[in-house]
């Protein structure tokens, strides 16, 4: 069967997309089975022009298609930010602990209409010939006032779905998967993806 690579280095992307890519006849590879390959430096303004960087040097650097995801928190009262810095909005190296932190800090005392969020998923699906295929997601809700939840991975206890009443980290997995900004872009993908690799789920009314 034929493979394609997630080009990220985040774990919890990576088992997000090998439930969301089920259905499709191919075999999902992680960096982890390329442990020598580099990931290049995010310098993109956008997050469609980071996924696209990601994808296309693992697609270089592999020789198989690959699929780049750059996403984020764009939070209305800090007039978006922190957007395509959401990985290192408490600075360097990474840490979701302090990026929560740092959100709740400067939203304290901000009152619950305020506290709009969406996010963002970009999605970069590049072919070893070059040919790139973009799609994109957004999931909208509120900044919690304080975290809940032990799911997902980095916003995601702060992440609050009024339709829910939770926040996508009560929400758990599988629910994630059915509403989240990645889920939603994969979705829009789904043409490109189910063209090049159909299977079982090809024709799911869900995509
Ligand atoms: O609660 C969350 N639920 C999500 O579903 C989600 N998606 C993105 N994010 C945040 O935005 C950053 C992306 O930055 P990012 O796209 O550069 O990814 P990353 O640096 O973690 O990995 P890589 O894919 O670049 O290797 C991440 O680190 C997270 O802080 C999320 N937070
Ligand atoms: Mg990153």
């Amino acid at each position: 069967m034929s493979r394609i690579v997630v080009a990220t280095g985040n774990e919890g992307k990576a088992r997000e997309f090998r439930e969301l890519l089920r259905g499709l006849d191919v075999v999902v590879a992680t960096l982890r089975d390329f442990p020598d390959l580099r990931m290049p430096e995010e310098t993109g303004q956008t997050f469609a022009e980071n996924a696209t960087l990601k994808a296309r040097s693992v697609a270089e650097g592999t020789g198989l298609p690959a699929l780049g995801d750059d996403s984020g928190l764009e939070v209305d009262f800090l007039n978006g930010a922190p957007g395509v810095y959401s990985a290192r909005f408490a600075g360097e190296p990474a840490d979701d602990w302090r990026n929560n932190a740092k959100l709740l800090q400067l939203l304290a005392g901000v009152p619950w209409e305020q506290r709009t969020a969406r996010f963002r998923c970009a999605l970069a699906l590049v072919t070893p010939g070059g040919d790139t295929y973009l799609a994109e997601g957004t999931l909208e809700g509120f900044i919690a006032l304080e975290p809940r939840g032990e799911c997902g991975f980095g916003y995601d206890p702060l992440f609050y779905l009024p339709e829910y009443g939770k926040t996508l980290a009560e929400l758990g997995e599988e629910i994630k998967n059915n509403l989240s900004h990645r889920a939603r872009a994969v979705q829009n993908l789904w043409p490109v993806l189910s063209r090049l690799w159909p299977g079982d789920k090809a024709g799911d009314t869900r995509y």
